[in-house]
C-alpha cells in the first residue's frame, strides 16, 4: 500500500506549489506518485456545485456552513474508491486538501475551535460514517495570513481560472481558520501531522526523507 499524504493550509499558502515540489523530489528518486485536489471542481457533480456556490450560485447554499461541508464530504465519498485504487497502485498518494479542510473552514466560519461541535460532526460524518481512507500524514503548510492573502492575490492576477472566491477574500476568516488548523495539528487530529513553515524556501528533500517516506 502506498502512503497517503495530505497537504493542508490557507488559500494561497502554496499547497499546489508544495505538492509539485514533493512530487518532483519523489519521482527523481524513482517513486510513483498519484495526485488529487479537493474540491474536484471539474470531475464530480458535488465539486461542480461547490464551485458554483462559492461564486454566489444556488441561492443561499454558499451561506450554509453545513450545506457546503456536506457537498465537500460527498465529493470525497465519491472519490474514495479511486483513492483506494491509487494507494494500491502507487508509492505515494498526495492530496491537496482533504477532510481537515472541512473541519478548519467550517469551525472558523462558525467561530468555533477544534474542540467544538463542528469538528466533532465532520469526524462523525467523514471519518466514521463515510470511512474515508485515513492519512498516514497531514502536512500543515503554515504561512502568516497576510502572506497567504498576498500570494492568492498574485495568483489571481497571473493565473487563469484561479480567481479568489468569497472565503478567500475574508481576512478574518482566514485568520481564524489558521488558528483551527494549528489546533488540529497540535492535537494530532485523525493522524500524525507535520507543520511546515511555508513562508520561505522549503527543504523538500528533508521532508521526503524524514516524513513522507518514513
Ligand atoms: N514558497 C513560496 N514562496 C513564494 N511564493 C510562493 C511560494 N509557494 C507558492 N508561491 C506562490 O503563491 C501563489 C499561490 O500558490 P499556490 O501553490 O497556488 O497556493 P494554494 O494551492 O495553497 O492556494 C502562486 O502564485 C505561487 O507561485
Ligand atoms: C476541500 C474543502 C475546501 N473547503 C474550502 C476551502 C476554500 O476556501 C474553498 C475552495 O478550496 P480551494 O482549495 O481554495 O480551491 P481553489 O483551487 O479555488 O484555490 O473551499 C472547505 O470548506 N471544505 C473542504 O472540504
Amino acid at each position: 500500500m502506498g502512503r497517503l499524504i495530505v497537504i493542508e493550509g490557507l488559500d494561497g499558502a502554496g499547497k499546489r506549489t508544495f505538492a509539485n515540489g514533493i512530487t518532483a523530489e519523489l519521482t527523481a528518486r524513482g517513486h510513483s506518485v498519484a495526485r488529487a485536489a479537493f474540491p474536484r471542481y471539474t470531475e464530480d457533480i458535488h465539486g461542480e456545485l461547490i464551485g458554483e456556490a462559492l461564486r454566489g450560485g444556488h441561492g443561499d447554499l454558499g451561506d450554509s456552513v453545513y450545506g457546503m461541508a456536506v457537498l465537500n464530504a460527498l465529493d470525497r465519498r465519491a472519490a474514495a474508491a479511486a483513492l483506494r485504487d491509487d494507494l494500491r497502485a502507487h508509492d505515494v498518494l498526495l492530496l491537496d486538501r482533504y477532510v481537515a479542510s472541512n473541519a478548519a473552514y467550517g469551525a472558523a466560519r462558525l467561530h468555533q475551535d477544534s474542540s467544538g461541535d463542528f469538528v466533532a460532526w465532520v469526524q462523525e460524518l467523514e471519518v466514521s460514517r463515510f470511512a474515508l481512507p485515513k492519512p498516514d500524514l497531514q502536512i500543515l503548510l503554515q504561512v502568516p495570513t497576510e502572506v497567504a492573502a498576498r500570494r492568492a492575490e498574485h495568483r489571481e492576477r497571473t493565473e487563469v481560472d484561479r480567481q479568489r472566491d468569497n472565503f478567500e477574500s475574508d481576512a478574518e476568516l482566514q485568520q481564524r481558520c489558521g488558528e483551527v488548523y494549528a489546533q488540529l495539528a497540535a492535537a494530532g487530529w485523525w493522524s500524525p501531522w507535520l507543520v511546515v513553515d511555508g513562508s520561505g524556501q522549503v527543504d523538500f528533500a528533508g521532508i521526503v526523507d524524514e516524513h513522507v517516506l518514513a
